[in-house]
């Protein structure tokens, strides 16, 4: 079954432990908590810090999306803090060296490591990493922003690494839009994680959200 990750990026800050344990309650399977810089995109949201306080009151699987420049200088405090898998950005990376010591540096924290591909950047630029990765997360919206709507090019994506997975054993995970119209369609697709924000967050009925996504 697909696995549901709600973006903390629309709980209310303000109530947090009281957001979490709701989406815990109605099956949230891990928490997707978006990082962003100010710089790789045009938005702040929270670091590492309130990840180590998250880690405190959850038992859900941590899923970090690193939206930042320099994923290597602060991938350390994210793995202190209690990432279960931390995923970067390949637009982020200045050249395949670099990228493959992020993912074994990653791996021997004992992490699992994704990589990230943005609307624009085809499923090629990373197809040399595919074997090294837990998990693949195919952006449905321009990072940066909850509330977006889903860019149907996202689906081809999701059936390009399904076909090229053979051996591999990462998971799909699509981000941006999903509702239970959009979740659907990527579901079939092959999407193994859909990340809902605004979904779940902002439904009157947040156990309905996450079953339909289900
Ligand atoms: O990474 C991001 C945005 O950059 C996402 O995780 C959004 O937070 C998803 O929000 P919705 O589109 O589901 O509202």
């Amino acid at each position: 079954m697909v696995k549901v990750a709600p973006s903390v990026l629309s709980a209310n800050f303000a109530e947090l432990k009281k957001d979490l344990d709701s989406i815990q309650k109605y099956g949230a399977d891990w928490i997707h908590y978006d990082v962003m810089d100010g710089h790789f995109v045009p938005n702040i949201s929270f670091g590492y810090s309130i990840l180590a306080d998250v880690k405190k009151v959850s038992d859900l699987y941590l899923d970090v999306h690193l939206m930042i420049s320099d994923p290597k200088k602060y991938v350390d405090e994210f793995i202190k803090a209690g990432a279960d898998l931390i995923t970067f950005h390949i637009e982020a990376m200045e050249s395949e060296e670099k990228t493959r010591e992020l993912i074994e540096y990653i791996h021997q924290h004992n992490k699992h490591v994704g990589i990230s591909i943005k609307p624009a950047t085809p499923v090629s630029t990373i197809e040399k990493y595919l074997n090294d990765l837990d998990l693949v997360l195919v952006m449905s919206v321009e990072p940066g922003f909850g509330g977006q709507s889903f860019q149907d090019m996202a689906i081809a994506k999701i059936k390009e690494l399904k076909d090229k997975r053979q051996d591999a054993h990462y998971l799909i995970e699509v981000d941006g839009g999903i509702n239970d119209q959009t979740g659907k369609l990527c579901k079939d697709a092959g999407a193994d994680v859909l990340v809902a924000g605004s979904y779940v967050f902002n439904a009157d009925n947040r156990q309905a959200a996450i079953d339909s996504l289900k």
